[in-house]
């Protein structure tokens, strides 16, 4: 079924002069199946072929997609090249209008169309799950390009990524609590999880298994039999970041770090898989301020992307993708030690360190 574009001539175009551009190329078009918008914003491909998931989510406006799509792969090129991938920056968003729910029909199209884009620019993108697809639907977009990752493992496929994202974190909590508390021993600590979805619920697991003393909280309320089973604490989402404890990991959605909620914050540290945590980019300097040492989510998610890239070569040796995704906590920890020496917030070592690979190729 067709749908109806919601272009319309009084398009708010705020968000998208708030975007920031430096792109190489961004695809806008309407898919001849779906009649959706698709944009496919190439942020940079001077490390390699960019990399970065398909969003398919609803906006008010096909402009708002327009701009999460330049800000998310933007944010990409930062986020690979701080994993140490030879990937640049690229995302992939599919605008759904407000209050439109689509059929399995409607979202076959949808990645139909998404792979004709992708195919149309010649191997500068590769594209991979995100918020809104899923494996199953990869393997959609495969059936008109070859450019996409993490197709189920039934079909061959890298599958699901959250695994290794779960690792990267619980390595990058490892190093976090070295850096503050001068062990990396969990055992005993009280750890805050907000969150407990594919993520979340496996940090949970693997940090119960370490001995570290959990309080766990989910919108989901069904997310309680998780935390029922392995004995945590539950407490309501929004009272969360308040608790007393030693570490603040969230795990939800983006814009978790509202400068309310760093005022309240009670704890030592902040790592977490969530992306975009900081609602504004003063964030960093504001928990700086607080005494509260902030691990950036682009580097301590980045398990998921380096899976996805080594998972898919011809070689993957699964060996070789976890030490990888080990050697986030050593990254964490360099950045923890380049702030402290220089004098500058977490967020800008970690963007330093990720824009000193872009600058020396
Ligand atoms: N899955 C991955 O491999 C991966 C990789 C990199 C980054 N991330 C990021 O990590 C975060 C979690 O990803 P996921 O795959 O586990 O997603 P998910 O959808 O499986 O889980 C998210 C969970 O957070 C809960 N949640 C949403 N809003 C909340 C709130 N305000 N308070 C408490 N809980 C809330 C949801 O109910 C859900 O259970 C996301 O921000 C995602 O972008 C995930």
């Amino acid at each position: 079924m067709i749908m109806q574009p919601s272009t319309t001539l009084e398009a708010p175009v705020s968000a998208i002069e708030n975007a920031e551009f430096g792109h190489e190329n961004v695809l806008i078009s309407t898919g001849k199946r779906s009649g959706l918008v698709i944009c496919v914003a190439v942020h940079s491909t001077v490390l390699g072929q960019a990399l970065g998931g398909a969003r398919m989510w609803n906006y008010p406006h096909w402009t708002d997609a327009v701009a999460d799509s330049l800000r998310l792969s933007a944010a990409m090129t930062l986020k690979n090249s701080a994993a140490g991938l030879n990937r640049g920056g690229g995302k992939s968003v599919i605008h759904i209008p407000l209050g439109v729910v689509l059929t399995g029909e409607q979202k076959r199209d949808a990645m139909l169309d998404l792979g004709d884009a992708i195919e149309s620019l010649n191997g500068a993108y590769m594209t991979a799950e995100d918020v809104g697809t899923s494996a199953e639907l990869m393997a959609v977009v495969a059936e008109r390009t070859e450019h996409v990752c993490g197709l189920p493992a039934d079909q061959g496929g890298a599958g699901e990524p959250a695994d290794a994202t779960a690792a990267g974190v619980h390595a990058s909590i490892l190093a976090t609590c070295e850096a503050l508390f001068g062990t990396r021993d969990v055992a005993g600590r009280h750890l805050v999880i907000s969150g407990l979805g594919q993520v979340g619920g496996r940090l949970a697991r693997s940090l119960t298994a370490a001995g570290a003393v959990l309080t766990v909280t989910d919108v989901n309320l069904d997310r309680k039999l998780l935390a029922a089973e392995l004995s945590a604490n539950w407490v309501d989402a929004d009272e969360a970041h308040s608790v007393i404890a030693d570490l603040y990991v969230p795990c939800g959605m983006g814009g978790a770090l509202s400068p309310r909620v760093i005022r309240e914050l009670n704890v030592s540290g902040v790592v977490g898989a969530a992306n975009n945590q900081l609602a504004q980019h003063d964030g960093a300097e504001a928990l700086a301020e607080r005494g509260i040492l902030w691990a950036p989510d682009f580097v301590v998610n980045g398990g998921g992307v380096i899976y996805l890239d080594m998972a898919s070569a011809p070689d993957a040796d699964a060996d070789a993708i976890a030490q990888r995704v080990e050697a986030i906590g050593d990254t964490v920890a360099t950045i923890f030690r380049d702030a402290a020496a220089l004098s500058i917030t977490t967020l800008d070592a970690a963007e330093r360190l990720a824009q000193s690979r872009l600058v020396t190729v």
